[in-house]
C-alpha cells in the first residue's frame, strides 16, 4: 500500500513510488516530459514512444475528464502517445447534431468508438470519457475495437458525490426539471457488469484523481499494454 492508499499489482511499483517503468525508454521519457503536455504530446513522433498498440479507455462517471488528464500526463512521461476524446468537448464540434435522447447518446458513443479506432492505428493510446450510461451502446463501441482494444473504466462515484461537486450546475437545472432527460435524475444509468477496472472509494474515502490514474497504470502495465 503507498502513500496514496493505493495496493500495487503484485511485481509493479506505482509511479509515486518513484518507479520508472522498465519500457519507457528515457530518451522518449525525456523528450515528452519536455513538451510538458498533451496537445504537444500527440505531435511527438510516433517512432519515439516504441508503442504499435493503443486502446480505448472509457470512464463513467463524474471525476472522468479530471481522472483521464492524469492519465494522460502519466501515459506521456511513460513515453506513450495520448489522445483524450471528452464527450462534453465533442459535441461541441464533431457531435454536434446529437442530443441526449438514447438513440443519439448511441450514435454519439459509436462515432467516438469509431475514431477511437482510427487514433489505434495510429498508435495512439486513446482515452474516452463519456458517461455512455447504456450498457448496449458500451457493448457495441467494444466490438468496433479489435479484440482486447477497449479497456472500460467504470468510475463508481454515488450520484449524491457527483452532485455535491456539480460545477457546471447542471444537476441543480436537473432537478428544477429544466433539463430533460439528465442521466441520474431522470434518465437511467446502468453501471456495467464486465468492466476491466473500477475505480471507487475505499472506507468512504476517494482517492485522488491522480491515484486513481495510477490505479489505471498499473493495470494496464500488469497486463502487459504498456510494453514497447
Ligand atoms: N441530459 C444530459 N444528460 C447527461 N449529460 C448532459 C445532459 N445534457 C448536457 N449534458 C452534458 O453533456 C456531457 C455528457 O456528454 P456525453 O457525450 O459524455 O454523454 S453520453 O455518453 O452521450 O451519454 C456532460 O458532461 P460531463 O459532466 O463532462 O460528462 C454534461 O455536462
Ligand atoms: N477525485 C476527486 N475528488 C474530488 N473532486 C474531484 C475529483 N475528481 C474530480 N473532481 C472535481 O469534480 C468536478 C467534476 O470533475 P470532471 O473531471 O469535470 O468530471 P466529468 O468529466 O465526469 O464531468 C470538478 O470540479 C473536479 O475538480
Amino acid at each position: 500500500m503507498n502513500a496514496v492508499g493505493i495496493k500495487p499489482l503484485p511485481g509493479f511499483a506505482t509511479l509515486r513510488d518513484g518507479y520508472l517503468p522498465g519500457n519507457a525508454k528515457a530518451r522518449s521519457v525525456l523528450r515528452i516530459t519536455a513538451a510538458d503536455g498533451l496537445q504537444q504530446a500527440v505531435r511527438v513522433d510516433v517512432n519515439a514512444t516504441g508503442n504499435g498498440k493503443a486502446k480505448l479507455i472509457r470512464l463513467n462517471q463524474m471525476g472522468k475528464s479530471t481522472v483521464a488528464c492524469h492519465l494522460s500526463k502519466i501515459l506521456t512521461q511513460m513515453g506513450k502517445l495520448t489522445y483524450i476524446l471528452d464527450g462534453d468537448n465533442l459535441r461541441h464540434g464533431l457531435n454536434s447534431d446529437l442530443s441526449f435522447k438514447a438513440e443519439d447518446r448511441a450514435e454519439n458513443i459509436r462515432r467516438v468508438g469509431e475514431v477511437a479506432k482510427l487514433f489505434s492505428d495510429a498508435g495512439v493510446i486513446c482515452i474516452a470519457c463519456l458517461i455512455s450510461p447504456y450498457r448496449r451502446d458500451r457493448e457495441a463501441c467494444r466490438k468496433i475495437l479489435p479484440n482486447g482494444d477497449f479497456i472500460e473504466v467504470f468510475m463508481d462515484v454515488p450520484l449524491g458525490v457527483c452532485e455535491s461537486r456539480d460545477p457546471k450546475g447542471l444537476y441543480k437545472l436537473a432537478r428544477a426539471g429544466k433539463i430533460k432527460g439528465f442521466t441520474g435524475i431522470d434518465d437511467p444509468y446502468e453501471p456495467p457488469v464486465n468492466c476491466e477496472i473500477t475505480l471507487k472509494c475505499d472506507n468512504g474515502i476517494y482517492a485522488s484523481p491522480s491515484a486513481m490514474a495510477e490505479k489505471v497504470i498499473c493495470y494496464l502495465e500488469y497486463n502487459g499494454y504498456l510494453q514497447a
